[in-house]
């Protein structure tokens, strides 16, 4: 059989959809199930990664120490990984996660900023880490770019190099025709992380692995900023099917979803307006709940909101933008009007 590597980000993107919110006793029960259903390797943590709870990205119900206590005591075959976004996370942070066995960090940076993960990819492999460099928001670069920027995450000593679709904001022809040329100019295994904004993170997913990524993610229930994330027994089933191994039992996965993830969801994962506008505009997947709430205080439409920092630009770590730019939709409104 074919063989994939899956990395579970249910318990690190999935907590951008629940606002953070879970407690480090539920993260540790949902831990074990995915273990148990055969899962290799899970994300955890904050939905922007370690030392992400704060006023600017929201607080997490736990600490990261919590998190790590209770979700490393639950594992027995799978491992634990977290996501470090450099200036958000320190490696002071990423200390506390070795004190607890951690295996994996993935370094995430925006797309056109990979040199900033040198240090925090250099410190993981002198640690005995496994290092994954994290491109995000990659819709925002050409092809060449990309792939000089995944070129640089290699050279720090990344073991594996992911694109992200932070904005799901990607068509599989652009997949294809970026992940076919990270392939080409890389040594290291490419990875693939899809959004479903515009309804094609499996598709996605599947492009990108048609085209040599060989390491993919999902959540299970496609929990996960924006959209959500390509659901992950949707992609488990669809592997069996063309005759992967993902090593995953899908029944069992379906049952995390049933049992553990449908009771925690503050809302039904759907393509909302807001969220296919965060695709459409190739706006910061993250953004979708910060845009609602500004929507509501200013009395304008979050679309308008997410269109316009898809206009501008912007990326994860302008949050504040967020409110400036309902500010000033509010003050037009007003002036149009009046
Ligand atoms: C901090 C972001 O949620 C990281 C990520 O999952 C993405 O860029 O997508
Ligand atoms: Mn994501």
């Amino acid at each position: 059989m074919k063989q994939i590597r899956i990395i579970d980000a249910t318990l690190r993107d999935g907590m951008h959809a629940v606002s953070h919110s879970l407690s480090a006793e539920q993260m540790g029960a949902i831990a074990q199930r995915l273990d148990e259903a055969g899962v290799t390797t899970i994300e955890i943590g904050h939905g922007d990664g370690i030392g992400g709870s704060s006023l600017q990205y929201g607080f997490a119900k736990a600490s990261d120490r919590e998190y790590f206590a209770a979700v490393s005591k639950a594992l027995k075959n799978c491992k634990m990984d977290v996501l470090l976004i450099p200036g958000i996370g320190t490696i002071e942070d990423l200390k506390v996660a070795m004190e607890y066995n951690v295996h994996t960090v993935r370094v995430a940076t925006h797309v056109t900023e990979a040199d900033v993960a040198e240090q925090h990819i250099n410190f993981a492999k002198k640690n005995g880490l496994e290092a994954i460099g994290f491109l995000m928001m990659s819709h925002m670069a050409p092809v060449e770019k990309v792939v000089e920027q995944a070129k640089l995450m290699e050279s720090y000593g990344a073991d594996v190099v992911y694109m992200a679709d932070s904005g799901g904001a990607m068509v599989p022809d652009e997949v294809k025709a970026k992940i076919s040329a990270l392939k080409a100019a890389i040594n290291v295994p490419v990875g693939f992380h899809a959004h479903n904004n515009l309804g094609l993170a499996v598709g996605n997913t599947l492009a990108a692995i048609e085209t040599g990524a060989t390491v993919v993610d999902g959540t299970v229930r496609g929990l996960g900023a924006g959209a959500g994330n390509t659901q992950l027994e949707v992609l488990v089933a669809v592997l069996n099917k063309m005759g992967y191994d993902t090593g995953i039992d899908l029944y069992k996965l379906m049952d995390v979803g049933q049992e553990m993830i449908d009771p925690l969801m503050h809302r039904p994962q759907i393509i909302s307006n807001d969220a296919l506008v965060i695709g459409y505009a190739g706006a910061y997947g993250s953004f979708l709940l910060h845009a609602r709430r500004a929507a509501e205080k200013f009395g304008v439409d979050a679309r308008d909101i997410l269109m316009e920092l898809g206009r501008r630009k912007t990326v994860g770590g302008q949050e504040d933008l967020i409110i400036d730019v309902a500010i000033e939709l509010s003050k037009q409104r007003k002036q149009n009007v009046g």
